[in-house]
């Protein structure tokens, strides 16, 4: 056996072995060892000293659950024949033949229990072309499927968006992931694996991919293959996506901004979660990732804002729309189950309900007058299905068993041999029933009983004090077991009825198992229609949630413009108020008006006066907007936003474990090289996590830059006052502080925005506000007044800079200055993408360069 064992983990690799043996899948030596710790059950050994530790078949996967969450990927080896079909095929010690059927992956999951039903599950697929990266990201759990090609410095973007559960890469990739052999991400190969699975002949038709993207796919593919093991995965057709469809949001400032994770990782505290009103989990998952990619193009935003608004007034269609959304079965993992052949009679249960209440949906909306555009593009994706609803309604019975072994589901009447098999199994059952009470009689012991186990079958039981009687060789009764207290026995005509019950049960199973088929065969022949009709219903659970949400908040529509301005009147930020209304104070709205005029706003202002809520507020509603949702303000009026930045001082994110003023100025560098006059960036704080001089001058060429430069959209919290000099000589920046004000000795923040820059710092204030003793702050204020003499007198910490020449005197300078070719070419070079024939055109190349210069 272990010689069979061994074979097997060979095959699974780096994979857990869960070899299957009776009602247990075992786990031995180093497996068992690392399965035992981390699902907290006992590791015990075999007679030879093997370390082993087993999860009951019917707890697999619940154990499972626990192996992948940990980030451990399993194969699962079943036996594939009875030990009855082992004996005839190898005499009486043969091993029962068992094989991987099976990888199960946290990136190729479709179980129910194990997926979170709100959240996509992504398994991503990278594939290394120089420079170039492609993504393939699968989620087979609803057959979602992208293709990216995206350049290296994006990629970190592209994956924060998705959150993958599982990455694979090709093996030697510089990128971080699951190595699979390196064959499977070639471009030929992808592009080959892609038409076969498709059943095409060219991939024009699905959209343009490039050799990345094609790699990419060919590894994703590949990896889908082994890891089913020979049987179906979900996928449909693959969208391709490009970068300028979408606002483009790095992976820091997802993580700053909490989209749809805070930064422990949490939903709850998220935009998401304050934003999210929808009843179904394909609703949730679609809101998810539409505030991950907000959109970039004014006709789809405003299709989308369409829809919402028209559910936002029509209160009644809302209610309806809602409560039929609400009890709807999750019909797109459903069909992922059904297609991955690992469906249920109760998920073609789920398509019934689904598709029926689709349609009922369809006809309530239908009747409504004057439906937006959105509305009338989705309504016939409801529709469609009547005869396939129909016939599983007739074939089930109304709630499926997810188990199909034991039968039962199919319906009375559907069948009329099936029918009559059930009243073969009927009969015999009765005829068992009568029989025990013709024994009784016969015997004279009226405790006599017949049972069922799946020992014996059918069988008499009697007490040991009554069982004399039976054992008598004339009793007509045949003894089969002695047990403590209980003596059981056969009987001839009990046998025969006993045979009819079970030929009658065998053969109703084998109908309703082809029944199973034939119906699951009938829903995988529409699978098209019904993702269509799936994806349809997603959307509009996130338009009525969104509507639900505005309705609920007073939130407005927002109004695109064609130019970079943003004009937010009484904005307010739709976490901190919920934190805030839950301590039952009031959230004071605030206004933003970004202009040509007046692009960048120096925010001042004590701490904890409300700058980093004012900068978040801002920035997520222009991640509302463009995902197509009200957003919480009196009025909003925006020009498309292509790319939005926030980065906080590394001092405020202590609690992400990175407050290296390194990262932060790596995040800084980012925002100064790719924002563009259409961007939106928030900084706050910058500058802050080193020296006090150190980081005044950086902030302070931080700003120039913004201004002159990139000449973006932004918004520049500050505790640096001496900044507030940069008002007088770049024009379209403007002063702003956050108000506080002291009363009878106390310090009040009134978290509003106001014009010009705060009048003084409140340090000390907020310091007693916070209970600092009193003998450090009556020194601490003694020592301010020395500092704030020692400034007056020399001008402080600023003194000179008005005389520094301006920045954009400086930056023509640098631009001035020629770069040397020869370091840039080299630069380009990525040498560990490099074949040897590459590297040698490289060489020869910049001998040329050298030359010229
Ligand atoms: N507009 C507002 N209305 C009501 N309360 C607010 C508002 N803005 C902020 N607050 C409250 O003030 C707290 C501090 O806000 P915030 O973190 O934005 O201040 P800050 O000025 O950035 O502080 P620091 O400079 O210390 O980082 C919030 O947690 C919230 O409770």
């Amino acid at each position: 056996m272990m010689a069979q064992y061994h074979a097997l983990k060979a095959q699974a690799s780096d994979c857990l072995l869960f070899y299957r043996m009776g009602d247990f899948f075992e786990l031995f030596h180093e497996d068992a060892t690392i399965a035992a710790q981390c699902l907290d059950i006992a590791l015990t050994a075999r007679g030879d000293g093997i370390p082993m530790c087993g999860v009951p078949i019917h707890a697999a996967d619940a154990y499972l659950a626990r192996l992948i969450r940990a980030g451990h990927r399993v194969a699962v080896a079943e036996q594939v024949e009875t030990p009855e079909q082992a004996k005839k095929r190898g005499g009486s010690k043969a091993l029962v033949e068992r094989r991987i059927i099976r990888l199960v992956t946290a990136g190729t999951l479709t179980e129910e229990a194990l997926l979170d039903s709100r959240a996509a599950n992504w398994l991503v697929a990278l594939a290394e072309q120089g420079q170039q990266i492609g993504l393939a990201a699968a989620d087979i759990s609803t057959g979602r499927f992208e293709l990216a090609s995206v350049a290296r410095a994006a990629l970190d973007a592209e994956l924060a968006r998705l959150g993958p559960s599982e990455i694979v890469v090709a093996e030697g990739a510089t990128l971080a992931g699951v190595e699979q052999p390196r064959g499977d991400f070639a471009a030929a190969a992808g592009e080959r694996r892609l038409k076969a699975r498709f059943g095409v002949a060219s991939l024009d038709g699905f959209g343009q991919f490039d050799a990345a993207a094609l790699a990419a796919a060919g590894g994703l593919l590949a990896y889908l293959e082994r890891t089913a093991q020979g049987a179906a995965t979900f996928l449909q057709p693959p969208l391709p996506r490009t970068a300028e469809d979408h606002m483009a949001i790095d992976a820091a400032t997802r993580d700053s901004l909490e989209l749809t994770r805070t930064q422990t990782g949490e939903r709850k505290g998220s935009l998401l979660d304050a934003v999210d009103r929808t009843v179904t989990g394909a609703g949730a998952r679609l809101l998810a990732a539409d505030l991950a990619a907000p959109l970039n193009a004014a006709d789809r935003i405003e299709a989308r804002l369409a829809l919402v608004g028209w559910l936002a007034a029509e209160g009644g269609a809302r209610e309806g729309l809602r409560g039929a959304l609400r009890a709807l079965p999750d019909i797109g993992r459903a069909l992922g189950r059904l297609v991955a052949g690992r469906g249920s009679p109760r998920d073609l249960g789920q398509l019934r309900d689904g598709l029926g209440a689709a349609r009922l949906v369809h006809d309530r909306l239908a009747a409504l007058a004057d439906p937006p555009p959105l509305l009338a593009t989705l309504l016939p994706a409801l529709r469609g299905h009547g005869a396939l609803v129909e016939e599983l309604r007739r074939a089930l019975v109304p709630t499926p068993p997810i188990e199909a072994a034991q039968g039962g589901f199919i319906a009375d009447g559907f069948d009329p041999a099936l029918d009559d098999l059930r009243a073969l199994s009927q009969d015999g059952r009765r005829a068992i029933a009568a029989l025990e009470a013709r024994y009784r009689e016969q015997t004279g012991i009226a405790a006599l009983k017949i049972r069922h186990n799946g020992v014996l079958g059918y069988h008499v039981e009697v007490a040991a004090r009554h069982a004399d009687a039976l054992m008598a060789a004339d009793s007509g009764f045949t003894h089969r077991q002695t047990l403590a207290g209980v003596v059981r026995f056969n009987a001839p005509d009990l046998h025969e009825a006993a045979l009819k019950v079970a030929q009658a049960g065998a053969h109703a199973l084998v109908a309703e198992q082809a029944h199973l088929e034939a119906l699951t065969q009938a829903a995988l022949d529409r699978r098209d229609a019904i993702c269509a009709t799936a994806d349809a219903l997603a959307r509009l659970d996130v338009a009525a949630g969104l509507a639900e949400r505005a309705v609920e908040g007073g939130w407005c529509r927002p109004t695109l413009l064609p130019f970079p301005c943003f004009e937010i009147e009484g904005g307010r930020h739709p976490v901190v108020e919920a934190a805030v209304a839950r301590a039952g104070e009031r959230f004071v709205a605030n206004d933003c008006l970004l202009t040509e005029e007046s692009r960048l706003w120096l925010v001042t202002g004590p701490n904890m006066g409300g700058k980093s809520t004012f900068l978040r507020q801002n920035a997520l509603i222009a991640v509302l907007a463009q995902a197509g949702s009200f957003v919480p303000a009196a009025t909003a009026r925006l020009g498309l936003v292509d790319r939005l930045f926030s980065r906080v001082g590394a001092s405020d994110n202590l609690a992400r474990g990175r407050s290296t003023f390194m990262v932060e100025m790596i995040e800084t560098a980012a925002i100064l090289a790719q924002a563009t006059p259409r961007s939106f960036v928030i900084l706050d704080e910058v500058g802050r996590g080193t020296s006090t001089y150190d980081g005044l001058a950086i902030a302070w060429a931080v700003v120039e830059a913004v201004h002159e430069t990139n000449r973006c959209r932004c918004l520049f919290a500050t505790h640096y006052h001496e900044l507030t000099r940069l008002a007088g000589r770049l024009d379209a920046l403007s002063l702003h502080h956050v108000r506080a004000t002291e009363w009878k000795g106390d310090l009040v923040l009134l978290h509003e925005v106001a014009q010009g820059a705060a009048d003084r710092s409140y340090g000390l204030a907020v310091a007693r506000l916070a209970g600092l003793p009193r003998p450090v702050l009556a020194r601490a204020k003694e020592v301010l007044a020395r500092l704030e003499k020692g400034r007056d007198r020399t001008g402080g910490l600023a003194a000179g800079l008005d005389e520094l020449p301006l920045f954009a005197a400086l930056a023509e300078r640098e631009t001035a200055a020629r770069p040397d070719p020869l370091r840039a070419a080299l630069a380009e070079i990525d040498a560990d993408a490099l074949s040897p024939r590459d590297a040698l055109d490289a060489l020869y190349r910049l001998k040329t360069l050298a030359a010229e210069g």
